[in-house]
């Protein structure tokens, strides 16, 4: 999942596609073909496992989001069947996109496993639940995605010890996350990113930043803070940038608000790949882009720095 610069952007589609398969083909194609977006990704809950039946049952906590009389009808609404997955993954492929999904619970680690996704992602609500990444860490062979939203900073060394324990930390991507909708900039904490680079970049595959806020500014002083980190450190290649992707962001639903909209996704892709091409020291004192304006503007008879390099002279 190599993009150009390094950096691989995930447009998130989540649930945003509204439960519509027309709807999440089209944010494929868009995402690929106009944004630039390196991967898309859905989410597979197996609803009846992951509620108790009192949840299932009892209204959606914010009303106005929801697609049905009760939670469990909302979240079944939005819910596609392993067979559309496999039209999803197919239609990625289509337009030259990679396809990879979060796993909510073990049916539905099971049902995208067999899909052979390149990746497949743990979310920052799972990352507690080893039954689901035991399965995946044994039945599948690609990337694994851990995001750490609400977690504690024991829990998280507990996760890390338990991917080496199964011989699968190198297969990880760790991601720095604040779970809100949306989050405001004081609590994104991007700080986080160099944190897990000290602390794990030795000892997993890549650092990642799965984002909720509003705008694009902070994705790309991520992307900063990333390779400098991962230069300081001398570890912790930061590798992944998520975030939520929507049509439109008045659409109902939970995600929208924190989500981007087309120009503002194929704004990010843009940004992140021009701010990684420039994140180099310089390879040599004047580089060839310098050279015609240190003889223009530097070294040239009458120029203020000329008189004071004469002066130079003189005094030495
Ligand atoms: C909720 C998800 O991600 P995160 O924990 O990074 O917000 C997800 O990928 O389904």
């Amino acid at each position: 999942m190599k993009s150009d610069c390094g950096i691989s952007v995930i447009a998130e589609v989540g649930c945003n596609h509204k439960g519509d398969m027309e709807i999440a083909c089209r944010m494929i194609e868009i995402a690929a073909r106009e944004c630039g977006a390196d991967v898309v990704k859905f989410q597979k809950r197996d609803n009846k496992t992951l509620l108790s039946e009192s949840v299932y049952n009892s209204p959606h906590p914010v009303p106005k989001n929801s697609y049905g009389r009760t939670y469990g009808e909302h979240r079944e609404f939005l819910e596609f069947s392993a067979g559309q997955h496999r039209e999803l993954q197919e239609e990625c492929r289509r337009h030259g996109i990679e396809y990879s999904t979060s796993v909510w619970d073990l049916v539905s680690a099971s049902e995208i496993v067999a899909l052979k996704p390149a990746m497949i992602k743990v979310p920052s609500a799972t990352n507690q639940n080893f039954d689901v990444q035991e399965f995946v860490c044994r039945e599948f062979d690609g990337e694994i995605h851990v995001s750490t939203g609400m977690t504690t900073r024991v829990e998280l060394d507990a996760l890390i010890s338990f991917y080496e324990g199964l011989g699968r930390a190198k297969d990880l991507v760790v991601y720095a996350c604040t779970s809100g909708y949306p989050v405001p900039p004081e609590d994104v904490c991007l700080l986080e990113i160099n944190h897990l680079q000290e602390r794990y970049g030795d000892r997993v595959g890549a650092i990642g930043f799965s984002g909720h806020h509003l705008g694009i500014a902070i994705d790309v002083a991520a992307t900063a803070l990333g390779a400098a980190g991962a230069e300081r450190y001398g570890q912790g290649r930061f590798s992944y940038i998520e975030r939520h992707f929507t049509l439109d962001r008045a659409w109902k639903g939970t995600d929208h608000s924190a989500s981007l909209e087309p120009q503002e996704l194929r704004q990010l892709c843009s940004d992140i790949k021009t701010v990684a091409s420039a994140l180099t020291y310089k390879p040599m004192d004047i580089l060839d882009i310098e050279v015609p304006q240190r003889h223009k503007l530097k070294w040239r008879e009458g120029t203020q720095a000329f008189q004071s390099k004469k002066l130079l002279n003189k005094v030495s």
